[in-house]
């Protein structure tokens, strides 16, 4: 292809993968392929400089702005960080470095680099003012209340001769552990989940709803100050106030004077950081004179005194030995491989430890559906590669078919039925994933539904998790969400059951006590509070979701209404189409489910709209004020101000002295409190306000 059309195409690739990454949060390829593709543009820009592209992604940082934040400008742009994976590379970068400093002696630090987003943050007077994305590298967005609910930054600074002006920089992230519970719970609702820790950051950072943002524990490691004038002398001063000053500096910096010491540190942490509790992606090696820095100075999209390494995803041969079949809890069905090490291959599997990937052992790598299977053209005892993208999931990127004159092979066969129910399976036109439509019947369907009941947006009993449930499934004590209803005290205490996670080979014991039994019925009890919208989106009818739900009960009014209503009036009903009716009248038709709907009326669950004027509950609270703030165990925010209007009270959005209760949530900000206290308003717990007017409802 000609040089002109290369650049041409590459730039229009790289501007497309750069949206999707910035925006969407969606890694379309890996960061691997993608910074290959980003230095084949480059080394051609350079051969054939009046052929570079005017938004060519070489000469800009990724990212962009939004338009649902405000956007800010930087006072200091924010600039990316130029990037190798080999030790040559390196070298050359110390090379560049010492003629760029003609001599002089310097030092680096190394640090770790963080695999997050890049946020900036502003201090007057020692007061937290504002948080910013890094966007454009120019302009950045205003997300300074997802921000603060970051519970490791200050919101306030004190120190010796600190400027009245100054900005910190770090890496905004989601900790892996984070990352795993808020992609179950994706799952869970049928959402799409997030490839890597990374992606999700960046996603739950941009948030409208902050009480979400919080909810989700992002932490930040700061690794920058900036103010007008020479506050430090070097990289390393800074890094030292940053931490005395109260700032959370990640202990894993080094100081060094040789690239050798800088790739010692690199093999050092290339295996080590694989058990630390936050995704990271490389090294960072930074000069440490800021007059050095100041010398060495900038490219367009990054300074020259700094570089990245980055550590490739280890990719590693293994035997594909058989494929099971996961059906998910709404009955999606995934290939599995289940893979061996190469020296495993005729091991009996029982035995098989699997293959060493980035510090553990790999034995299964979803395959995600029959169109998967196809593009790969796998088949059994397959040679395969597995890698772990994002370092998290291990994924298989191609099969190594040079290897099937060694070793027979076969066509893996897709099942025609369910393997936990023997169901036929099913395929909707235009969606790769099969199906078990059996939704009454099959076991992990079955389980996945009370999973989707108990969720925080449907019936939100958070007494009950994922470990119980499957307890209670098992022991057949609850096989569909009526059954919560039936459960009491006798019944639930001294269950006991020890869960072994298969992958890590982990025991969990769960045993109810009085006090998990008390917690648990409480919770049921609390459930027939939720609102309708609720109720029938934690019926969990196909593609009934949250936002859907909440649109037919506000047009509906009530379970009944929508029962009978008939497709054309189903279909009648703004942006509510065909799928989704027919989906509603099937569900309606199936015997169980009726059943279901039924016995929960029965248990007093609510089955249609309180329309407002709010109904009044009591006059309790007649005539006091309440502020609410922070997140809620048994609200959310909305309903929380109902409960506290049908029982007389009223909601105000500011602490001022008149005010006569603060109800204060988990994460709520401290200013709030603090002045809440300064002005001796008496402050809630959520479990005082429940006592408060549980005399009444
Ligand atoms: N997979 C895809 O589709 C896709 C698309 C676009 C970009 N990307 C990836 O993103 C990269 C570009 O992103 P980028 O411009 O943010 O560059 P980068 O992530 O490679 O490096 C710069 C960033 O590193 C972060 N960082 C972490 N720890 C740090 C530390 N200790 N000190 C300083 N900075 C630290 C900062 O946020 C800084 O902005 C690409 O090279 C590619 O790997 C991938
Ligand atoms: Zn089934």
């Amino acid at each position: 292809m000609d040089p002109q059309q290369q650049i041409i195409d590459l730039t229009r690739k790289l501007n497309h993968y750069n949206t999707r990454y910035y925006q969407d949060d969606v890694s379309e390829v890996s960061d691997f392929e993608f910074d290959q593709m980003l230095k084949q543009l480059k080394a051609l820009e350079d051969q054939y400089p009046a052929f570079m592209q005017g938004d060519s992604p070489t000469q800009r940082v990724g990212g962009t702005v939004t338009k649902t934040f405000s956007a800010v400008y930087h006072r200091y742009p924010m600039l990316s960080l130029d990037n190798t994976y080999n030790e040559q590379e390196l070298r050359n970068f110390d090379d560049r470095v010492r003629k760029g400093l003609d001599g002089e002696a310097y030092e680096y630090i190394c640090e770790l680099k963080f695999d997050g987003i890049s946020l900036s943050f502003t201090y007057e007077n020692g007061v937290l003012v504002r948080g910013v994305t890094r966007g454009d590298g120019t302009r950045g967005d205003d997300i300074t209340t997802n921000i603060k609910t970051i519970r490791t930054l200050p919101l306030r600074v004190s120190g010796e001769a600190l400027p009245p002006v100054f900005e910190v920089r770090g890496e905004g992230f989601m900790p892996i552990s984070s990352f795993q519970k808020l992609n179950e719970e994706m799952e869970s609702l049928g959402e799409n989940l997030y490839a890597n820790p990374r992606n999700a950051a960046s996603g739950s950072f941009k948030l409208q709803d902050s009480a979400e943002t919080a909810r989700r524990a992002l932490d930040c490691y700061l690794y920058s100050f900036i103010t007008d004038n020479d506050f430090f002398k070097s990289h390393e001063e800074s890094l030292l106030s940053l931490k005395s000053w109260g700032f959370n500096v990640s202990p894993g910096w080094r100081k060094v004077q040789t690239i050798d010491e800088v790739i010692a540190f690199i093999h050092e942490w290339e295996e080590k950081r694989l058990s630390l509790p936050l995704a990271t992606d490389g090294i960072v090696i930074k000069v440490n004179s800021f007059e050095q820095q100041r010398e060495l100075g900038f490219t367009a999209k990054s300074p020259r005194w700094a570089i990245s390494y980055k550590y490739k995803a280890e990719n590693k041969p293994a035997v594909l030995r058989f494929v099971t079949y996961q059906v998910g809890r709404i009955g999606t069905i995934t290939p599995v491989a289940n893979l061996s090490d190469l020296t495993e291959r005729t091991l009996p599997y029982n035995q098989v430890k699997g293959v060493h990937l980035s510090g553990t052992r790999v034995k299964r790598a979803t395959l995600h559906n029959a169109n998967e299977l196809e593009r790969l053209g796998i088949r059994l005892y397959d040679t395969v590669f597995v890698e772990k993208s994002g370092e998290i999931i291990p994924k298989i990127t191609g099969v190594d078919v040079s290897q099937r004159e060694s070793y027979e092979t076969k066509p893996i066969v897709f099942p025609t039925h369910c393997p936990e129910c023997g169901h036929e399976l099913q395929r909707n036109e235009g969606e790769v994933a099969y199906f078990c439509p059996n939704d009454s019947h099959c076991p992990p369907q079955l389980k996945g539904r009370i999973e989707h009941f108990i969720h925080r947006k449907a019936m939100n009993i958070e007494s009950l998790g994922e470990g119980k449930i499957e307890l209670l499934f098992d022991l057949g004590l609850v096989k569909t969400p009526a059954d919560l209803y039936d459960l009491n005290e006798s019944n639930l205490l001294g269950i006991e059951k020890s869960i072994l996670n298969e992958e890590t080979g982990k025991v969990k014991k769960i045993s109810f006590r009085e006090k998990t039994v008390e917690n648990i019925l409480k919770g049921i009890e609390l459930s027939k509070t939720v609102p309708f919208k609720n109720v029938l989106f934690a019926l969990g009818i196909r593609f009934v979701g949250a936002t859907v739900a909440e649109k037919l009960a506000t047009y509906f009014k009530s379970i009944r209404a929508l029962r009978a209503a008939t497709y054309e009036q189903l279909t009648g009903v703004p942006e509510i189409g065909g799928r989704i009716a027919m989906s509603i009248e099937s569900y309606f038709s199936v015997p169980e489910n009726q059943l279901l709907v039924e016995r929960l009326e029965q248990a007093g669950l609510q089955m249609e709209t309180n329309e407002k004027p709010v109904e009044k509950e009591s006059e309790v609270l007649e005539g006091k004020t309440f502020v609410i703030s922070g997140v809620f165990e048994h609200f959310e925010r909305d309903d929380l101000k109902e409960k506290i209007e049908a029982n007389g009270g009223r909601v105000l959005s500011g602490v001022s002295g008149k005010l006569n209760y603060l109800l204060a949530g988990a994460n709520m900000g401290p200013s709030k409190l603090e002045k809440a206290r300064k002005l001796g308003v008496t402050i809630l717990s959520e479990e005082e306000f429940l006592a408060m007017i549980a005399n009444i409802s």
